[in-house]
Protein backbone atom coordinates (compact mmCIF):
# COMPACT_ATOMS: atom_id res chain seq x y z
CA UNK A 1 0.00 0.00 0.00
CA UNK A 2 1.04 3.35 -0.91
CA UNK A 3 0.79 6.45 1.26
CA UNK A 4 -0.05 9.74 0.68
CA UNK A 5 3.27 10.75 3.08
CA UNK A 6 6.84 11.33 2.25
CA UNK A 7 9.66 12.49 4.30
CA UNK A 8 12.59 14.66 3.31
CA UNK A 9 15.40 14.47 5.13
CA UNK A 10 17.94 17.49 4.82
CA UNK A 11 21.26 17.91 5.49
CA UNK A 12 23.89 20.84 5.05
CA UNK A 13 25.19 20.19 1.70
CA UNK A 14 29.05 19.58 0.46
CA UNK A 15 31.19 20.42 -2.61
CA UNK A 16 30.47 18.67 -5.68
CA UNK A 17 34.23 17.41 -6.13
CA UNK A 18 37.25 18.01 -3.82
CA UNK A 19 38.59 21.20 -6.02
CA UNK A 20 38.95 24.47 -5.33
CA UNK A 21 36.17 26.13 -8.18
CA UNK A 22 33.83 23.36 -5.98
CA UNK A 23 34.43 24.32 -2.66
CA UNK A 24 34.45 28.02 -3.93
CA UNK A 25 30.96 27.76 -5.26
CA UNK A 26 29.54 25.75 -2.04
CA UNK A 27 31.22 28.26 0.49
CA UNK A 28 29.36 31.02 -1.60
CA UNK A 29 26.41 29.72 -1.56
CA UNK A 30 26.65 28.68 2.45
CA UNK A 31 28.22 31.50 3.52
CA UNK A 32 26.30 33.88 1.94
CA UNK A 33 23.56 32.64 3.92
CA UNK A 34 22.58 35.61 6.46
CA UNK A 35 21.24 32.66 8.68
CA UNK A 36 25.12 31.12 9.02
CA UNK A 37 26.66 34.82 9.43
CA UNK A 38 24.60 37.48 10.10
CA UNK A 39 26.74 40.79 10.03
CA UNK A 40 25.00 43.43 7.41
CA UNK A 41 25.30 42.23 4.06
CA UNK A 42 27.58 45.34 3.32
CA UNK A 43 29.83 44.72 6.35
CA UNK A 44 30.20 40.62 4.86
CA UNK A 45 30.01 40.54 1.75
CA UNK A 46 33.27 42.28 0.60
CA UNK A 47 35.01 40.21 3.35
CA UNK A 48 33.55 36.99 2.14
CA UNK A 49 33.98 38.11 -1.89
CA UNK A 50 37.47 40.12 -0.86
CA UNK A 51 38.85 37.49 1.34
CA UNK A 52 37.40 34.35 2.14
CA UNK A 53 36.23 32.95 -1.69
CA UNK A 54 39.95 33.89 -2.49
CA UNK A 55 42.15 32.19 -0.24
CA UNK A 56 39.88 29.42 1.77
CA UNK A 57 38.70 27.34 -0.88
CA UNK A 58 42.53 26.22 -1.81
CA UNK A 59 42.94 24.94 1.73
CA UNK A 60 39.57 23.76 1.86
CA UNK A 61 40.09 21.46 -1.03
CA UNK A 62 43.26 20.23 0.33
CA UNK A 63 41.19 19.45 3.55
CA UNK A 64 38.34 17.23 1.53
CA UNK A 65 40.81 15.38 -0.86
CA UNK A 66 41.92 13.77 2.32
CA UNK A 67 38.53 12.26 3.10
CA UNK A 68 36.99 11.99 -0.23
CA UNK A 69 36.00 8.35 -1.12
CA UNK A 70 35.44 6.84 -4.40
CA UNK A 71 31.55 7.10 -3.94
CA UNK A 72 32.72 11.04 -3.51
CA UNK A 73 31.99 12.97 -0.36
CA UNK A 74 31.02 11.03 2.58
CA UNK A 75 28.52 13.39 3.68
CA UNK A 76 26.40 13.10 0.52
CA UNK A 77 27.44 8.71 0.33
CA UNK A 78 26.29 8.34 4.10
CA UNK A 79 23.26 10.70 3.87
CA UNK A 80 22.15 8.68 0.31
CA UNK A 81 22.72 5.62 2.69
CA UNK A 82 20.53 7.20 5.71
CA UNK A 83 17.66 7.52 2.63
CA UNK A 84 17.67 4.26 1.18
CA UNK A 85 17.86 2.77 5.00
CA UNK A 86 15.14 5.00 6.39
CA UNK A 87 12.76 3.98 3.08
CA UNK A 88 13.16 0.50 3.66
CA UNK A 89 12.50 0.59 8.07
CA UNK A 90 9.59 2.76 6.94
CA UNK A 91 7.72 0.89 4.78
CA UNK A 92 8.36 -2.65 7.08
CA UNK A 93 7.56 -0.43 10.41
CA UNK A 94 4.25 1.52 8.81
CA UNK A 95 3.30 -1.13 6.58
CA UNK A 96 2.84 0.90 3.69
CA UNK A 97 5.27 2.65 1.12
CA UNK A 98 6.68 5.96 2.60
CA UNK A 99 9.07 7.92 0.13
CA UNK A 100 12.05 9.16 1.48
CA UNK A 101 13.80 11.89 -0.59
CA UNK A 102 17.23 13.92 0.39
CA UNK A 103 17.34 17.92 -0.02
CA UNK A 104 20.25 19.64 0.65
CA UNK A 105 20.53 23.14 2.21
CA UNK A 106 23.16 23.87 0.30
CA UNK A 107 24.36 22.55 -3.42
CA UNK A 108 22.35 19.39 -4.76
CA UNK A 109 20.27 17.87 -4.38
CA UNK A 110 18.36 20.97 -3.35
CA UNK A 111 15.60 21.33 -0.93
CA UNK A 112 13.32 21.71 -4.57
CA UNK A 113 14.78 18.93 -5.81
CA UNK A 114 13.66 16.60 -2.78
CA UNK A 115 10.20 18.70 -2.41
CA UNK A 116 9.28 17.69 -6.37
CA UNK A 117 10.83 13.76 -5.99
CA UNK A 118 8.09 13.65 -3.05
CA UNK A 119 4.88 15.20 -5.19
CA UNK A 120 5.94 13.20 -8.13
CA UNK A 121 5.62 10.31 -6.00
CA UNK A 122 2.08 11.31 -4.83
CA UNK A 123 2.92 12.97 -1.65
CA UNK A 124 0.75 15.54 -0.23
CA UNK A 125 1.88 15.37 3.26
CA UNK A 126 5.80 15.92 4.15
CA UNK A 127 7.34 15.13 6.97
CA UNK A 128 10.75 17.58 6.53
CA UNK A 129 13.37 16.06 8.73
CA UNK A 130 16.72 18.35 9.15
CA UNK A 131 19.63 16.00 10.46
CA UNK A 132 20.78 18.44 12.81
CA UNK A 133 20.06 16.80 16.40
CA UNK A 134 20.46 20.40 18.69
CA UNK A 135 18.72 23.07 16.74
CA UNK A 136 20.44 26.38 16.22
CA UNK A 137 19.59 29.29 14.28
CA UNK A 138 22.20 28.65 11.86
CA UNK A 139 21.10 25.17 10.72
CA UNK A 140 17.50 24.63 11.22
CA UNK A 141 16.52 27.81 11.13
CA UNK A 142 18.26 27.82 7.73
CA UNK A 143 16.37 24.78 6.66
CA UNK A 144 13.19 26.55 7.57
CA UNK A 145 13.86 29.63 5.56
CA UNK A 146 15.17 27.43 2.60
CA UNK A 147 11.52 25.33 2.46
CA UNK A 148 9.55 28.64 3.17
CA UNK A 149 11.65 29.87 0.26
CA UNK A 150 10.98 27.77 -1.99
CA UNK A 151 7.27 27.19 -1.16
CA UNK A 152 6.90 31.09 -2.04
CA UNK A 153 7.29 30.22 -5.56
CA UNK A 154 4.81 27.65 -5.63
CA UNK A 155 1.25 28.04 -6.43
CA UNK A 156 0.08 24.80 -3.76
CA UNK A 157 2.12 23.01 -1.54
CA UNK A 158 1.99 20.31 0.65
CA UNK A 159 1.30 19.64 4.23
CA UNK A 160 4.14 20.11 5.82
CA UNK A 161 5.60 18.78 9.73
CA UNK A 162 9.13 19.84 10.56
CA UNK A 163 11.47 18.10 13.02
CA UNK A 164 12.70 20.87 15.50
CA UNK A 165 15.20 19.16 17.44
CA UNK A 166 15.61 15.47 18.75
CA UNK A 167 18.91 16.56 21.32
CA UNK A 168 17.28 14.69 24.09
CA UNK A 169 15.47 11.76 22.40
CA UNK A 170 15.83 8.57 23.76
CA UNK A 171 16.60 6.78 21.05
CA UNK A 172 19.36 9.25 19.71
CA UNK A 173 20.87 9.17 23.08
CA UNK A 174 20.35 5.44 23.76
CA UNK A 175 22.47 5.34 19.86
CA UNK A 176 25.46 7.34 20.84
CA UNK A 177 25.41 5.68 24.22
CA UNK A 178 26.04 2.24 22.47
CA UNK A 179 28.17 3.51 19.67
CA UNK A 180 30.46 4.20 22.37
CA UNK A 181 30.30 1.06 24.20
CA UNK A 182 30.26 -0.53 21.05
CA UNK A 183 33.85 1.10 20.81
CA UNK A 184 34.63 0.73 24.07
CA UNK A 185 34.27 -3.22 24.25
CA UNK A 186 36.51 -3.33 20.59
CA UNK A 187 39.46 -1.07 21.35
CA UNK A 188 39.64 -0.62 24.72
CA UNK A 189 38.63 2.84 26.70
CA UNK A 190 40.53 5.87 27.43
CA UNK A 191 40.70 8.47 30.41
CA UNK A 192 38.18 10.69 29.27
CA UNK A 193 35.06 11.00 26.70
CA UNK A 194 35.17 14.35 24.92
CA UNK A 195 31.61 15.20 23.42
CA UNK A 196 33.00 17.78 20.35
CA UNK A 197 29.72 19.54 19.21
CA UNK A 198 29.97 21.86 16.07
CA UNK A 199 30.41 25.80 17.51
CA UNK A 200 28.35 28.69 16.81
CA UNK A 201 29.10 32.11 17.09
CA UNK A 202 28.60 32.85 21.19
CA UNK A 203 26.50 36.18 20.61
CA UNK A 204 23.76 33.95 18.82
CA UNK A 205 23.02 31.74 21.90
CA UNK A 206 23.47 35.74 23.64
CA UNK A 207 20.30 36.55 21.53
CA UNK A 208 18.35 33.89 21.98
CA UNK A 209 19.18 30.39 20.03
CA UNK A 210 19.22 27.14 22.34
CA UNK A 211 21.71 25.47 20.45
CA UNK A 212 24.28 25.51 23.41
CA UNK A 213 21.80 24.72 25.79
CA UNK A 214 20.74 21.43 23.64
CA UNK A 215 24.08 20.52 22.96
CA UNK A 216 25.16 20.32 27.12
CA UNK A 217 21.64 18.29 27.68
CA UNK A 218 22.76 16.09 24.62
CA UNK A 219 26.52 15.58 26.38
CA UNK A 220 24.80 15.12 29.98
CA UNK A 221 22.15 12.87 29.48
CA UNK A 222 24.95 10.74 26.95
CA UNK A 223 26.87 11.03 30.46
CA UNK A 224 24.41 9.70 32.57
CA UNK A 225 23.09 6.68 30.22
CA UNK A 226 27.50 5.56 30.49
CA UNK A 227 27.14 6.19 34.13
CA UNK A 228 30.23 8.48 33.99
CA UNK A 229 31.24 10.37 36.86
CA UNK A 230 31.90 14.23 36.29
CA UNK A 231 35.99 13.51 35.46
CA UNK A 232 35.06 11.04 32.88
CA UNK A 233 34.25 13.62 30.69
CA UNK A 234 33.69 17.16 28.84
CA UNK A 235 31.77 18.88 26.39
CA UNK A 236 33.55 21.15 24.14
CA UNK A 237 32.78 23.12 20.62
CA UNK A 238 34.58 22.73 17.48
CA UNK A 239 35.31 24.27 13.61
CA UNK A 240 35.77 28.04 15.18
CA UNK A 241 35.25 30.26 12.08
CA UNK A 242 36.55 34.30 12.04
CA UNK A 243 37.30 36.49 14.60
CA UNK A 244 34.57 36.68 16.92
CA UNK A 245 34.20 34.66 20.47
CA UNK A 246 32.70 31.18 19.35
CA UNK A 247 31.06 28.94 22.22
CA UNK A 248 33.40 27.33 24.66
CA UNK A 249 36.12 25.31 25.44
CA UNK A 250 37.27 25.38 21.87
CA UNK A 251 37.97 21.37 20.99
CA UNK A 252 40.87 22.67 19.84
CA UNK A 253 42.83 24.57 22.55
CA UNK A 254 41.25 21.31 25.07
CA UNK A 255 42.84 18.73 23.06
CA UNK A 256 46.36 20.52 23.65
CA UNK A 257 45.24 21.18 27.52
CA UNK A 258 44.44 17.85 28.50
CA UNK A 259 47.66 15.94 28.00
CA UNK A 260 49.35 18.69 30.92
CA UNK A 261 46.61 18.14 33.14
CA UNK A 262 47.88 14.22 33.35
CA UNK A 263 45.07 13.34 30.43
CA UNK A 264 46.91 10.94 28.19
CA UNK A 265 44.05 8.66 26.69
CA UNK A 266 40.87 10.24 25.26
CA UNK A 267 37.79 8.74 23.07
CA UNK A 268 36.09 11.40 21.21
CA UNK A 269 32.45 11.99 19.94
CA UNK A 270 30.78 14.41 17.55
CA UNK A 271 26.94 14.50 18.50
CA UNK A 272 26.23 17.09 16.29
CA UNK A 273 26.77 15.42 13.29
CA UNK A 274 24.64 12.68 12.00
CA UNK A 275 26.64 11.69 9.69
CA UNK A 276 30.90 11.63 9.31
CA UNK A 277 31.50 14.85 7.04
CA UNK A 278 35.07 16.89 6.52
CA UNK A 279 34.28 18.20 10.45
CA UNK A 280 34.50 14.68 11.81
CA UNK A 281 36.75 12.54 9.72
CA UNK A 282 39.30 15.36 9.15
CA UNK A 283 39.01 18.32 12.14
CA UNK A 284 38.35 15.26 14.60
CA UNK A 285 39.81 12.02 13.00
CA UNK A 286 42.96 13.70 12.03
CA UNK A 287 44.06 17.15 12.89
CA UNK A 288 42.60 16.65 16.26
CA UNK A 289 45.02 13.27 16.67
CA UNK A 290 47.56 15.59 15.43
CA UNK A 291 47.31 18.15 18.08
CA UNK A 292 46.69 16.14 20.89
CA UNK A 293 49.32 13.42 20.33
CA UNK A 294 52.02 16.76 19.56
CA UNK A 295 51.06 18.20 22.87
CA UNK A 296 51.76 14.96 24.92
CA UNK A 297 48.82 12.72 24.78
CA UNK A 298 49.54 9.11 24.39
CA UNK A 299 45.80 7.57 23.00
CA UNK A 300 43.15 9.38 21.14
CA UNK A 301 40.21 7.20 19.91
CA UNK A 302 37.97 8.66 17.05
CA UNK A 303 34.45 7.24 17.74
CA UNK A 304 32.36 7.71 14.61
CA UNK A 305 28.84 8.94 14.06
CA UNK A 306 25.52 7.39 13.89
CA UNK A 307 25.70 7.29 10.29
CA UNK A 308 23.33 4.92 8.52
CA UNK A 309 23.60 2.58 11.99
CA UNK A 310 20.12 0.25 12.42
CA UNK A 311 19.37 1.78 15.71
CA UNK A 312 20.35 5.58 13.83
CA UNK A 313 17.76 4.48 11.55
CA UNK A 314 14.87 3.44 14.26
CA UNK A 315 15.35 6.49 15.84
CA UNK A 316 14.68 8.66 12.60
CA UNK A 317 11.27 6.48 12.49
CA UNK A 318 10.60 7.41 15.86
CA UNK A 319 10.78 10.92 14.81
CA UNK A 320 8.40 10.33 11.56
CA UNK A 321 5.95 8.51 13.69
CA UNK A 322 5.51 11.23 16.02
CA UNK A 323 4.62 13.98 13.30
CA UNK A 324 2.78 11.81 11.22
CA UNK A 325 0.25 11.52 13.95
CA UNK A 326 -3.51 12.64 12.67
CA UNK A 327 -2.02 12.26 9.27
CA UNK A 328 -2.50 8.40 9.04
C1 LIG B 1 30.67 30.61 9.34
C2 LIG B 1 29.92 30.13 10.22
C3 LIG B 1 29.48 28.75 10.43
C4 LIG B 1 28.46 28.38 11.29
C5 LIG B 1 27.63 29.29 12.17
C6 LIG B 1 28.34 26.96 11.20
C7 LIG B 1 27.42 26.19 11.92
C8 LIG B 1 27.25 24.82 11.79
N1 LIG B 1 27.74 23.99 10.79
C9 LIG B 1 27.35 22.70 11.03
C10 LIG B 1 27.67 21.55 10.26
C11 LIG B 1 28.66 21.50 9.28
N2 LIG B 1 29.52 22.49 8.92
C12 LIG B 1 30.37 22.04 7.94
C13 LIG B 1 31.35 22.76 7.31
C14 LIG B 1 31.58 24.12 7.47
N3 LIG B 1 31.02 24.96 8.40
C15 LIG B 1 31.45 26.27 8.19
C16 LIG B 1 31.04 27.44 8.87
C17 LIG B 1 29.99 27.53 9.81
N4 LIG B 1 29.25 26.49 10.30
C18 LIG B 1 32.34 26.23 7.07
C19 LIG B 1 33.03 27.44 6.48
C20 LIG B 1 32.40 24.91 6.62
C21 LIG B 1 33.17 24.38 5.39
C22 LIG B 1 34.50 23.93 5.68
C23 LIG B 1 35.43 25.07 5.99
O1 LIG B 1 35.56 25.99 5.17
O2 LIG B 1 36.02 25.02 7.07
C24 LIG B 1 30.03 20.66 7.66
C25 LIG B 1 30.79 19.72 6.73
C26 LIG B 1 30.34 19.70 5.27
C27 LIG B 1 31.04 18.64 4.47
O3 LIG B 1 31.08 18.81 3.25
O4 LIG B 1 31.53 17.62 4.96
C28 LIG B 1 28.96 20.33 8.48
C29 LIG B 1 28.21 19.03 8.53
C30 LIG B 1 26.56 22.70 12.22
C31 LIG B 1 25.92 21.48 12.84
C32 LIG B 1 26.50 24.01 12.68
C33 LIG B 1 25.81 24.63 13.85
C34 LIG B 1 25.20 24.02 14.77
FE1 LIG C 1 29.68 24.42 9.89
FE1 LIG D 1 36.32 22.60 10.17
Amino acid sequence: MTSNIGVLLVNLGTPEAPTESAVRAFLKQFLSDPRVVDLPRWQWLPILNGIILRFRPKKVAKAYQSIWQEQGSPLMSISLQQRDALETRLSEVMGMDVPVELGMTYGKPSMRHGIDALTAKGCERIVVLPLFPQFSCSTTGAVFDALAAEFATMRTFPHTRLVRDYHNHDGYIGALASSVERHWHEHGRGQKLLMSFHGVPKRYVDEGDIYQHQCLETARLVAEKLQLSQGQWMACFQSRFGKEEWLTPYTDETLEALPKQGVSKIDIISPAFSVDCLETLEEIAIEGKEEFLEAGGESYQFIPCLNAGADHIDMMVDLVKTEVQGWQ
